[in-house]
């Protein structure tokens, strides 16, 4: 009997493209991104149309146990002195971690737990990072090129925004000409 040798799905690891025939795309565009960043009249002068941010992922199947992978490609910029940056969110399984890996680009990647305590991971190509469960992430592009960054979830995850409607308890700007990251009194 020839067992046939199947063909998977493929990502290419400069620039986080996928081959495949079932991946799904969508676009975050500045006007998605209301009460994101802290300066709202720069984020008011940049038009609602600018593309921020594209996910490309693989459409899994549904169901206890099934994964997700996909790519973020998060364009560089700054809104004010504040860097690009993805919204982020709470699984809303909160027990359900997530696994990053950096393709292309440099960032941060923005953890924080349900008690508000927020750490940062440098993102770079090769960089692998467990987002554990119960943890809030958030991409930051701090670099000149695009960061993409391969992702693996539990299709079961879900989001939670709502919970980070104060928002996170750092913002990454640009100051005298510095990488800074900052606390945030309220979000
Ligand atoms: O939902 P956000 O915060 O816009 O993040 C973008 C994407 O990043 C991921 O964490 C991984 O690609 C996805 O879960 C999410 O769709």
């Amino acid at each position: 009997m020839n067992i046939p040798f199947n063909v998977p799905p493929s990502v290419a690891f400069q620039n986080g493209h996928f081959t495949a025939e079932n991946v799904v795309k969508k676009v975050t565009r500045s006007g998605d991104l209301v009460g994101i960043f802290h300066d709202h009249a720069a984020w008011q002068a940049i038009p609602a149309q600018t593309p921020f941010y594209e996910v490309e992922m693989l459409d899994s199947p549904q169901g206890e146990g099934e994964l997700y992978v996909g790519a973020t490609h998060l364009h560089p910029g700054r809104v004010g002195d504040e860097f690009y940056m993805t919204r982020g969110h709470f699984h809303h399984r909160r027990e359900q971690g997530e696994v990053y890996m950096g393709l292309r680009g440099q960032g941060l990647l923005l953890l924080q737990n349900e008690r508000g305590e927020a750490r940062l991971e440098n993102v770079s190509p090769g960089s692998v990072h467990i987002i554990p469960g119960f943890t809030a992430h958030r991409l930051i592009n701090t670099g000149t090129d695009i960061l993409s960054a391969l992702a693996v979830w539990p299709t079961m995850a879900g989001h939670d925004y709502a919970a980070l409607a104060q928002g996170f308890a750092l913002r990454v700007v640009l100051q005298e000409g510095k990488i800074q990251a900052k606390e945030v009194q309220n979000g």
